[in-house]
């Protein structure tokens, strides 16, 4: 079954100052839906207040058919919205396995295991099981904290900036990874990016942020738009 997320005219706040404004934005069960914008316009405060993080202070975020007002983030993650943070905060010295297993908390006993699909998705990750966290490269980390999510069977997946700091073949991979998930996962993906190619490639919708609003929201075709680049310049 798949499942809707729906963000509905959310305002947030940092004590006096406004990082969200009116933000609206729908994501479609089973499609990828891409947040674009520059640094600091507010894509990540969008995605805590998804999370529950940061409380928003007006507007509503619906998830499948629950609106999730106050809910904390780990009730969130058990209702199965999978999250997968800027700068991948995975545990440095846990091992990967037990990174992965960090997963299992919100699971009954009998989904508590490692699916099969994560290590086809990202292979490295069988082979430096035992491993420390801290060891791996930057894109290994990206797949490990993709995989940990994957491991709580989300029915959405949110992700911060996937492709940060990643070196082109993993970028690719983690774009298969994420295209995999919603075609034969029928997962609901909301990623936030800066890399444009990148989600003219795997996203099927867009929305463009600029200082705290959505300016634009299209079809992933959009981003050839000049008036659509323009927000997105530096
Ligand atoms: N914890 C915080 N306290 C106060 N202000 C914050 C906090 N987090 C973010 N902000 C401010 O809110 C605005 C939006 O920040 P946010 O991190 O959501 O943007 P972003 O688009 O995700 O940028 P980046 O790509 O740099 O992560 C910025 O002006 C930022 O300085």
């Amino acid at each position: 079954m798949t499942t809707a997320l729906s963000i509905d005219a959310i305002d947030l706040h940092y004590g006096a100052a406004q990082a969200l404004k009116g933000v609206t934005i729908e994501c479609p069960p089973g499609r990828i839906t891409a947040v674009l914008g520059r640094n600091g316009v507010g894509k990540s405060s969008t995605l805590r207040a998804i999370t529950g993080i940061n409380q928003i202070s007006a507007g509503a975020i619906v998830f499948g058919e629950a609106t999730l007002k106050k809910l904390p983030p780990y009730r969130r993650a058990r209702m199965g919205l999978g999250y997968v943070p800027q700068g991948r905060e995975i545990f440095p010295l846990l091992t990967v396995r037990e990174n992965l297993e960090t997963g299992y908390a919100g699971l009954p006993r009998a989904e508590r295991n490692i699916p099969d699909y994560i290590f086809e998705l990202f292979p490295v990750l069988k082979t430096m099981l035992s491993r420390r966290g801290g060891d791996l490269s930057g894109g290994q980390q990206q797949q490990l904290a993709i995989g940990r999510a994957l491991v709580t069977r989300p029915k959405v997946l949110v992700l911060d900036e996937p492709t940060e700091g990643i070196q082109p073949s993993i970028i690719k991979d983690i774009g298969r990874a994420l295209q995999f998930l919603r075609d034969e996962k029928g997962m609901t993906i909301l990623l936030v990016e800066q890399y444009l190619d990148f989600c003219r490639q795997i996203a099927d919708d867009i929305y463009v942020m600029d200082r705290g609003e959505i300016r634009h929201s299209g079809p992933a075709s959009d981003l050839d738009q000049p008036d659509v680049r323009r927000h997105l310049m530096v």
